[in-house]
């Protein structure tokens, strides 16, 4: 039998959840603001097909309260949210209905008045951020055409590079990738990205993708192609997931041989306690919410903190670098794990930010 949504392990502690139906649509329109405590939520859209409207409920809940992780633990001036319009199965998305989507998202966005900033996810683009400016200045991760950052793909892109090379300076001591072996989980925007890097670099690659046309690119950069699982499973110094979260598992560590995981997945913990397993195995896991913290802080650099392209790339760069040291000498020092000191990290932002000074 399929759970309710009541007895699934989301978080309930949001400062607003709404569902609305879309005038345009009569979609659901699903926002979740998990905290302003820091600042204004921002958080993706999310359109996408799911098998029932509870799974859609359980993503809005638990993705709005991993941004305010994610952007308390950088620091970022900024709350979590996130918005999810779910789609039926077999759906068909025409480009009008999607616009109407959009604008439907737009006003429900606008009338929560600015406390929450919707931004690009799955399904969604930098163009589709530049559809919903037309109805609220309420939005970031916009095209570069409309004066934005152009999306969140390229500053993730940097803020993993910067993660991966502060692993890797850590546990190898080499500030360079030659010789480096690294394993690559799905080569999409942004795995593509960091394997050209590093394949330019003198790294040995071993790339994966279950979507078999990656292999052209593969071949082009001189890199092993292999099944995600034996990418997964490979004999390196960096494992990078870069697809879909959930594939480090309590039965997965014992098999892992990897020296450093770093990636941009979200929710790459199947749980949480699988960083302790991880931990005792003396596998350094960069926690996926500092490593792939890039996208966030890169755009609201330039879009809401008014920064340059390239003072916004200095400062992700130096504040994903500076956070990867501090989680990892502390976990060196501490019995806790990476992920348990970086959610501590990120919890002792916020309770300072709700004590009245
Ligand atoms: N792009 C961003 O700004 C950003 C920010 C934070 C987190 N992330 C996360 O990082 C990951 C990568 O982002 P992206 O922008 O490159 O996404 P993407 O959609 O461009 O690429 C994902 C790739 O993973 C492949 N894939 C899917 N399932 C797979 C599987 N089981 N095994 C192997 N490959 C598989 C897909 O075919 C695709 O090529 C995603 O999980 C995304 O949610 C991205």
């Amino acid at each position: 039998m399929e759970p309710e949504v009541s007895d699934l392990a989301i978080p309930t502690d949001h400062e607003v959840f709404q569902i609305k139906p879309g005038k345009r649509t009569g979609l659901p329109v699903m926002i979740g603001v998990h905290s302003t405590a820091l600042g204004p939520a921002i958080g993706g859209l999310r359109i996408k097909t799911y098998d029932d409207s509870a799974a859609g409920i359980a993503d809005v809940l638990r993705l709005s309260q991993a941004m305010t992780l994610k952007a308390a633990a950088i620091d970022n001036g900024s709350g979590g949210g996130k918005t999810v319009v779910p789609l039926p199965k077999d759906f068909m998305l025409t480009p009008q209905i999607k616009e109407a989507i959009l604008l439907d998202v737009a006003d429900h966005v606008h009338e929560l008045g600015g406390i929450y900033h919707v931004a690009p996810d799955v399904g969604t683009g930098p163009l589709d951020i530049d559809v919903i400016r037309r109805r609220t200045p309420f939005a970031g991760g916009y095209s570069k055409e409309a004066g934005g950052a152009g999306g969140t793909t390229y500053g993730t892109y940097i803020g993993l590079d910067t993660a991966i090379r502060a692993a890797v300076r850590r546990v190898l001591n080499t500030t360079s990738m030659k010789g480096a072996r690294v394993s690559i989980v799905g080569l999409g925007g942004i795995g593509t990205l960091i394997a050209r890097d590093y394949a330019a670099e003198g790294a040995v690659l071993t790339v994966s993708d279950i979507d078999l046309s990656r292999r052209d690119f593969a071949e082009e950069i001189g890199a092993k192609w292999v099944t995600p699982e034996d990418a997964l499973l490979a004999d390196c110094d960096v494992l990078a997931p870069c697809a879909l979260g959930g594939l480090l598992t309590h039965c997965k560590v014992p098999t892992l041989s990897a020296k450093i995981i770093c990636g941009a997945a979200n929710n790459q913990l199947a749980t949480d306690d699988v960083a302790d397993a991880l931990k005792a195995r003396g596998i350094v896991y960069v926690p996926d919410f500092i490593a792939n913290a890039g996208g966030l802080m890169y755009a609201s650099g330039i879009e809401f903190h008014h920064r340059s392209e390239a003072g916004s790339e200095t400062h992700t760069r130096e504040g994903i670098a500076r956070n990867v040291d501090i989680v990892l000498s502390e976990a060196e020092r501490s019995v806790l794990s990476t992920h348990s000191i970086a959610i501590d990290l990120a919890l002792a932002r916020l309770d300072a930010a709700s004590k009245p000074v």
